[in-house]
């Protein structure tokens, strides 16, 4: 029987089984549960990855790409991470305790982090080795995406991407830090600010527990500073603001209404989540 936990002898009448407290949850079992909502939310999951032959594209296939309309590139590109979106938010659903929080502040955590968990989960889609990440099935590297017409954008998320697989994560460590990017506390516009922290340090513990007992400590200072992420974010909404400008009429209707919702609100609509 361990500390806190109810003991299960048969000699134990349901009146004390009911009149035990809650049984607290000890660290080790919230990073499981988190590891499982990762796994349960990943695409390609690690058994597929492991198993999956990694093929590059062609010099054919990547010039196809490269010659693809910018609009067509851009479109590609929005459809796929807002598939990446939706998978994270099914992330977030699952953390113990944010589905308590008010829907006004689930939606300001989602829209500050969904796509840096994105960003920090694509390291599980990214070949070092070749600098290229896995899309639409074989490796691609950054002059794949030359039509997309946002060269410093592109290299700074395969920079990002090769300095997180530097660090050779484990998905128990990046399932936490995606748990962690999410339930940050610092998020701006939050209404109920200590519950979040509550959540967040549950998880902090949790995230320092599992690094003493895999004795991989060192990690925490080697972590991309959070400012990476925040950069890439906010260089990626002056590219779709760039794009806007050269396609007047807003984004075409063929981007997803998630991705406009989140990068290209449109102001009529006011804020995401108070309307
Ligand atoms: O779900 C999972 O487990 C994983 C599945 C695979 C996921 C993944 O790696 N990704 C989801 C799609 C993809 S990508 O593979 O299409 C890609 C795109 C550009 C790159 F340089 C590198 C990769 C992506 C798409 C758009 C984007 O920014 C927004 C954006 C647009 F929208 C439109 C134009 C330009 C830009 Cl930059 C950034 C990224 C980075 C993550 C990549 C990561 C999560």
């Amino acid at each position: 029987e361990t500390a806190g936990r109810v003991s299960l002898s048969p000699l134990c009448p349901l009146s004390v089984l009911l009149s035990h407290r809650v049984t607290r949850v000890p660290s080790e079992l919230l990073s499981q549960s988190v590891l499982l909502s990762h796994r349960a939310t990943c695409h390609p999951r690690a058994e597929e990855l492991q198993g999956q032959r990694w093929v590059p594209f062609s010099r054919e296939e990547i010039s196809a790409f490269q010659s693809q309309p910018m609009a067509e590139m851009w479109q590609r590109c929005a459809r796929r991470v807002t598939e990446a979106i939706e998978r994270v938010v099914e992330f977030a659903k699952r953390l113990r305790g944010f589905l308590q929080l008010s829907q006004h502040d689930q939606i300001v955590l989602l829209k500050a982090g969904a796509m840096e968990v994105v960003l920090v989960r694509m390291c599980r889609a990214f070949d070092a080795a070749t600098r290229s990440v896995l899309f639409e099935g074989k490796l691609a590297g950054p002059e794949l995406f030359r039509s997309l017409g946002c060269p410093e954008l592109v290299a700074s998320i395969f920079d990002f991407a090769q300095s997180l697989s530097a660090l050779r994560c484990s998905e128990s460590e990046l399932a936490m830090l995606s748990a962690l990017v999410l339930l940050n506390a610092g998020r701006p516009c939050l209404q109920d600010r200590p519950r979040v922290a509550r959540l967040q340090g549950h998880l902090d513990v949790a995230f320092r527990l599992l690094l003493r007992r895999t004795r991989r400590e060192g990690l925490l200072a080697r972590l991309p500073a959070p400012g990476r992420l925040r950069a890439l974010c906010s260089q990626h909404l002056e590219q779709v603001q760039a794009f806007r400008r050269l396609h007047p009429g807003g984004l075409p209707a063929a981007f997803p209404p998630l991705y406009r919702e989140l990068f290209a609100p449109d102001p009529a609509d006011g804020p995401a989540g108070t309307r």
